[in-house]
């Protein structure tokens, strides 16, 4: 399918964020299409991680607004947006360190948990053979009596994504989560996200490494100092010399 002909779940329009004098979203307009990975990029203080916090709701903007499907999400407490369909993970991951993996991933099922779904009230014994099937797509299930914290970082990363599959959740923002994974953690990485987008899954991912931004995108939105200067296809937008000079120029 066109990417034009695909259907826009959110869509950011005019958003501006300002921290006192300092403007960190500046007039940003961004679609995410449904069944699109998206990745934004940019440099270091670009404005990433915080309009992944304005779409969640983390932060409140100073104009501009938010649509999911249509209806402005701008206002609404962070748990509402995630009980609307958009869940997220973070860098430092926040897992409950001393719960068991198991229970780290029945938790976001929970009915009181800020990450449940309407219809997610589901008996226990359905959550469980659920858990245990999420475990096995993510490879965890020999891990699933382990505490969170006794895991190898791969398994940590794994079990995020775990928690964020409990979700539901139709559209995942996904801050850096294949950084610091070895090269077969990764293709299980890849080949998993993509079967959850065959699924109906839309993501937004944040990455800075390059290797993994041309493996994971089927659309990059470039960022720098809270301007959004492309949103397009990964070859136009890696192949430009302009953006290429601001990325680059970050990591020399
Ligand atoms: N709560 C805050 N108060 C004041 N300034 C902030 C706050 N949060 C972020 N900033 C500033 O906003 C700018 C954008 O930060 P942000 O973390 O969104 O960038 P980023 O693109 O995610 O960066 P990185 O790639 O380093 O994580 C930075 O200049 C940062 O210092």
């Amino acid at each position: 399918m066109n990417y034009e002909d695909r259907e826009v779940l959110l869509r950011i329009s005019g958003l501006r964020k300002n921290f006192g004098g300092l403007q960190v979203t500046n007039d940003v307009s961004l679609d995410m299409r449904a069944g699109i990975v998206t990745t934004l990029v940019g440099p270091n203080g670009a404005g990433k991680t915080t309009l992944f916090n304005l779409i969640t709701g983390h932060l409140k903007p100073t104009g501009g607004d938010i649509l999911w499907r249509g209806t402005s999400i701008v206002g609404l407490p962070h748990w509402q947006i995630a009980r609307q369909g958009i869940a997220r993970t973070f860098q430092d991951l926040r897992l409950f360190d001393h719960m068991t993996v198991e229970e780290n991933v029945l938790t976001v099922m929970e009915p009181v948990s800020w990450l449940w779904q309407p219809g997610g009230r589901v008996k226990r014994r359905e959550r469980e053979d659920k858990v245990a099937r999420i475990l096995a797509r993510t490879g965890l299930s020999s891990k699933a009596r382990s505490r969170a914290i006794d895991l190898a970082y791969a398994e940590r990363k794994f079990l995020s994504l775990a928690r964020i599959m409990a979700s539901d959740a139709r559209m995942w923002l996904l801050d850096e989560p294949a950084s610091g994974l070895d090269r077969s953690s990764y293709d299980r990485f890849l080949k998993l996200l993509r079967a959850e987008v065959e699924g109906g899954v839309t993501v937004c991912i944040i990455e800075h490494n390059l290797d993994i931004v041309i493996g994971v995108s089927d659309r990059i939105a470039f960022l720098d100092q809270g301007t959004l200067l492309a949103d397009d296809d990964p070859d136009r937008v890696l192949k430009d010399p302009h953006l290429a000079a601001i990325y680059f120029g970050d990591q020399a």
